[in-house]
């Protein structure tokens, strides 16, 4: 495939048919799915998984240790993480210890559990307003989906009124800073960028001041990835956030770290490394559409207690929508969202 097929198929994906926000706004699209539909959906493969090995292992035995031994492992292996396994189990066992229990009864527990750590980090993403441009600087491991997020964060906030600016710090690969060109024509933003091969830092600088002088209310800006292993490439994102503070002593405002959900628990080291570089502030969790182990917000939650900003189940513009630790935790259990729940009371 062409590079020019490539980013038409991306952009297809993106925003539809058409290409633009407006597009798949288009008459001829089908009806669009509720966020709730999409949460689901995206999360069916790590819910499945959870709803079969509780529905395997509750419905006819007695409650035992084994079992609840069992259910420690049907948690981690959704990476839940040991902690909240046990905790989760522990608090099924102090339920209905020798007796039975029903399936729905456990996942009623589970997802209890699972709101209550993840409504702490569940927090929305705030634009300061008194900053202008209010400056997010985009981190991540190479595909976790940084320049996806940036095009629909990009596209929530122009579609808001919002004047975006965007900067192509990802010099290393000239598809991606031309990728971001695209998606800054299309919503029509101006994009920063710089020659394949140029200093990132000096490209946030550059970036900072001309989003100044335009006015901007926001500068999104991209960064090549980077394995957290890698010493030298995190070093060039410490030394990128040191200039972007002579450009702007507070900058950055915001430091996102995109995590994909399909890498499991090798997250936790990418937080860890992340965080101690570049100073995180905030998470967004990808691709959990593409994994049965979305338990992995738990266990970043718990070790963690960064917010979580937003997750992406699609590859769609509007796949990516604000993180609410009762819808994740009703979604990943199997439950009901609590509407279909009202309705069906009623
Ligand atoms: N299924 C799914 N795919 C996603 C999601 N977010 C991003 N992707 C896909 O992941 C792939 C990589 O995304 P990019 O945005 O290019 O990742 P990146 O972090 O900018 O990549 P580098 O610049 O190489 O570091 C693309 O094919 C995206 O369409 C998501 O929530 N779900």
């Amino acid at each position: 495939m062409s590079e020019a097929e490539e980013k038409k198929g991306l952009f297809a994906r993106l925003f539809g048919r058409g290409g633009t926000p407006a597009a798949e706004a288009g008459a001829d699209r089908p009806k669009k799915r509720s966020w709730w539909e999409r949460l689901t959906g995206g999360l069916s493969r790590s819910s499945q998984a959870i709803v079969q090995g509780i529905s395997d292992l509750f419905s006819k035995r007695k409650l035992d240790a084994l079992t609840l031994e069992e259910l420690e492992d049907v948690l981690i292996r959704a990476d839940l993480g040991v902690a909240a396994a046990q905790r989760i189990a522990g608090k099924v066992g102090a339920a209905r210890y020798e007796k039975t229990i029903g399936p729905d009864e456990v996942r009623a527990i589970l997802a209890e559990e699972v709101e209550s750590v993840l409504e702490p980090v569940a927090r929305p993403f705030e634009i300061d307003e008194t900053k202008k441009p209010f400056i997010v600087l985009v981190v991540g491991v190479n595909g976790s989906g940084k320049t996806t997020t940036i095009a629909k964060l990009a596209a929530k906030w122009t579609g808001e009124g919002k004047k975006v600016m965007l900067a192509a710090g990802d010099t290393f690969r000239a598809a991606a800073v031309e990728q971001l060109r695209i998606w800054g024509e299309r919503l029509n933003s101006p994009v920063c960028y710089a020659p394949e091969g140029a200093d990132a830092a000096g490209l946030a600088f550059d970036a900072i001041k001309s989003a100044r002088e335009r006015g901007s209310d926001i500068l999104l800006m991209d960064t090549a990835g980077r394995l957290q292993n890698r010493t030298e490439l995190m070093a060039e994102l410490a030394k990128i956030v040191r200039v972007m503070k002579k450009a702007e002593p507070d900058a950055p405002h915001a430091v996102l770290l995109v995590l994909d959900a399909t890498v499991g628990q090798n997250a936790i080291a990418q937080v860890d490394a992340f965080e101690r570089t570049a100073g995180v502030t905030g998470l967004v969790m990808t691709k959990l559409d593409g994994t049965a182990r979305g338990g992995i917000l738990v266990a970043i939650a718990e070790k963690y207690g960064l917010p979580i900003h937003f997750i992406g189940v699609g590859e769609g513009s509007d796949d990516l929508e604000p993180f609410t630790a009762r819808d994740f935790a009703r979604a990943i259990a199997g439950l009901d969202s609590d509407a279909e729940a009202d309705e069906q009371n009623a």
